[in-house]
């Protein structure tokens, strides 16, 4: 008896590896950025700029898009240097249609679209200009659907048969709200539930989306936020410590390559994606037997963190009334 047990617990985990290698959609695939346009909106500065780097090194065609042309043509001079290749600059303002539109005409057909520009201010809603808000909104969210809307007819018209990819960069403050991000924080979820519906409408075109979440990642960027953010936020937000631009670039190359939807950055990160796995698709059978394995663990794990956050708001408070 106790032996049947045995082989049963035992047995288990192969039942649902197994089952979960038929049942895990969309399929696995591998998507090459060799000698393919791989177009990085945001790409002068930052995460973008590391990108840009990368995929030129690998050996990819790259175009930059932002706004400002000096940044763009430092950025250009920056990669030429350092890898003897010419990228494409292109500037638009990605809340612009019409902008994106003549952008991405002008760049011919893109294999690989790859959404990073961002913008950024940590601070409590009531601190927070409506027009900043609606600044975040607009760039963070809706300049993503400008630049899909303006990128898809080519994109799915592309002469090869090979597959292609539309990465956008969230944050890992697109997976759990935090104190300071409330407009952040809603236009990096925004991103999700567009990944996930869009990769419904494009699968049959051979095109595979992806939703990168790094942490806190030194960059320009980052460097102006910290000017203003709130300390509670940095307490939070260290949760999850930092990384540098050139490895959140590696993990979010190598995970478009093999086609990962949720693309996460650092350990913490991993736990943090496995916790809010929900419905997103997932191809790895090894991954969603995480995700199934964890689950229960994880939750707890979960509730700590509140628990740990709440505290900080909690201190944070009391501090300021004490200071008052
Ligand atoms: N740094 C961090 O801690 C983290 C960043 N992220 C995300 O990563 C992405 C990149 O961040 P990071 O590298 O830090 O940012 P940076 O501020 O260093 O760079 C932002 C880039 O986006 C471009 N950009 C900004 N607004 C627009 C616009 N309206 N139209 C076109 N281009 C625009 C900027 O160029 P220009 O100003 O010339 O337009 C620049 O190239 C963002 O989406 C951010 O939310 C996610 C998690 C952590
Ligand atoms: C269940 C397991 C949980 C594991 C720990 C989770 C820790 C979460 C910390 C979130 C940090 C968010 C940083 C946002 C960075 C960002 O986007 C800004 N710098 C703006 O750019």
């Amino acid at each position: 008896m106790a032996d049947a047990y045995f082989t049963l617990i035992l047995l288990l985990p192969l039942f649902l590896l197994a089952l979960l290698y038929f049942l895990v959609r969309p399929r696995p695939v591998k998507i090459p950025i060799k000698n393919r346009h791989v177009f990085i909106t945001g790409g002068s500065s930052g995460i973008g700029l590391a990108l840009a780097h990368r995929a030129a090194a690998e050996g990819a065609r790259v175009s930059i898009l932002a706004r400002s042309l000096e940044k763009l043509e430092e950025a250009r001079n920056a990669i030429r240097l350092a890898t003897g290749i010419e990228v494409a600059v292109f500037t638009a303002d990605v809340r612009d249609y019409e902008a994106v539109k003549r952008a991405v005409d002008e760049a011919g057909p893109i294999d690989v679209l790859l959404l990073n520009h961002g913008v950024f201010v940590a601070l409590e809603l009531e601190k927070m200009e409506l027009s900043e808000v609606k600044f975040t909104m607009d760039v963070n969210l809706m300049g993503c659907l400008n630049f899909i809307k303006a990128a898809l007819p080519a994109m799915k018209n592309r002469k090869d048969s090979l597959p292609a990819s539309i990465a956008l960069v969230s944050s890992q403050a697109g997976q759990v709200g935090i104190y300071g991000y409330v407009a952040y924080s809603a236009s990096k979820f925004g991103l999700r539930g567009l990944a996930e519906a869009l990769q419904h409408e494009v699968i049959a075109d051979n095109i595979h989306v992806s939703l990168i979440f790094p942490p806190d990642t030194d960059t320009p960027g980052l460097m102006e936020e910290n000017k203003r953010k709130p300390e509670v936020t940095k307490i939070i937000a260290a949760s999850s410590g930092s990384m540098k631009a050139e490895e959140v670039a590696k993990k979010t190359l190598d995970g478009i390559k093999c086609g990962s939807f949720i693309i996460s950055c650092n350990l913490e990160g991993i736990a943090l994606s496995l916790a809010t796995a929900g419905l997103s698709p997932q191809r790895s059978f090894l991954m969603a037997f995480l995700e199934v394995a964890a689950a229960g663990i994880l939750r707890i794990v979960a509730l700590g963190m509140q628990w740990s956050w709440y505290g900080s708001i909690e201190k944070y408070y009391s501090q300021r009334k004490g200071a008052s």
